[in-house]
């Protein structure tokens, strides 16, 4: 389980996350959506342990974030929004790469099973050669070499086709539903978010995604 309570994230003057709760727990896919600037990476970010709250609590799995910072990076797979892998290896020497840096071990084989699982299967290719969505693909596999619990998705299907989004979207589902795996991801596009998500979150001042979504007939819950 996730609990988030009372966050607050404050840039110098600038208070960016205030007053900020809620809780998920495993199986659960959380759609985080709001407004550019809303904060939607701050609080990816925070929950990824990479920044300090200005103020609040968070814990995962009993633990908490003041006081077990480094049990949770092993429960954490952090995808930012800009893919960062090595753009000059293949995706089978990226793999092997990042298993030698992961806390779990992984046989090549396994390292070759999390690419097939979501249909990325170019694994003798450079990463040069392959598209936007496939590039995606292999970041989000490389952040599921520990096996983590929690998993944060910045933007992870911006900028691709729907057939490698719908894969991913069908893959996270599978990893909610079938593993137990918390996945909280951001994404603007919001028919993807309505089908994917268990909850969408609403953070910001605007409330410009919150009525889209209501016209839908998706219940929106604003967090901040
Ligand atoms: N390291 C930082 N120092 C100062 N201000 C920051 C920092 N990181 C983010 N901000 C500011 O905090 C606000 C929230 O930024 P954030 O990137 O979290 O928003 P976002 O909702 O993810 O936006 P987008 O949809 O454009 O990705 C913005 O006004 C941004 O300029």
């Amino acid at each position: 389980m996730l609990e988030v309570s009372g966050l607050k994230k404050r840039y110098k003057e600038k208070t960016v996350i205030d007053q900020l709760s809620f809780q998920m727990q495993r199986g659960e896919i959380v759609g985080l959506v709001g407004e550019n600037g809303a904060g939607k990476s701050t609080l990816l970010q925070l929950l990824a342990t990479i920044m300090q709250p200005t103020e609040g609590d968070i814990q995962l799995d009993g633990l908490s974030y003041r006081n077990d910072r480094k049990k949770i990076r092993r429960k954490i797979g952090y995808v930012p929004q800009d893919i960062s892998i090595w753009e000059e290896f293949t995706v089978e020497e990226n793999m092997l790469f990042f298993e030698k840096l992961s806390w779990k071990r992984r046989s090549k084989e396994q390292c070759r099973q999390l690419c097939l699982d979501m249909q990325l299967t170019h694994w003798k290719e450079s990463v040069q050669s392959l598209s936007g969505g496939m590039k995606r693909k292999l970041n989000l596999a490389i952040s599921l070499l520990h096996d983590p619990m929690l998993l944060l998705l910045d933007e992870p299907t911006v900028g691709i086709d729907l057939k490698s989004k719908t894969e991913i979207g069908t893959y996270l589902h599978s990893l909610a539903k079938n593993e137990g795996k918390m996945i909280i991801y951001t994404s603007h596009d919001m028919d993807e978010i309505t089908h994917i998500c268990d909850h969408v979150y609403s953070i910001g001042k605007d409330p410009f995604y919150t009525e889209l979504l209501k016209g839908k007939g998706v219940a929106v819950e604003v967090i901040a």
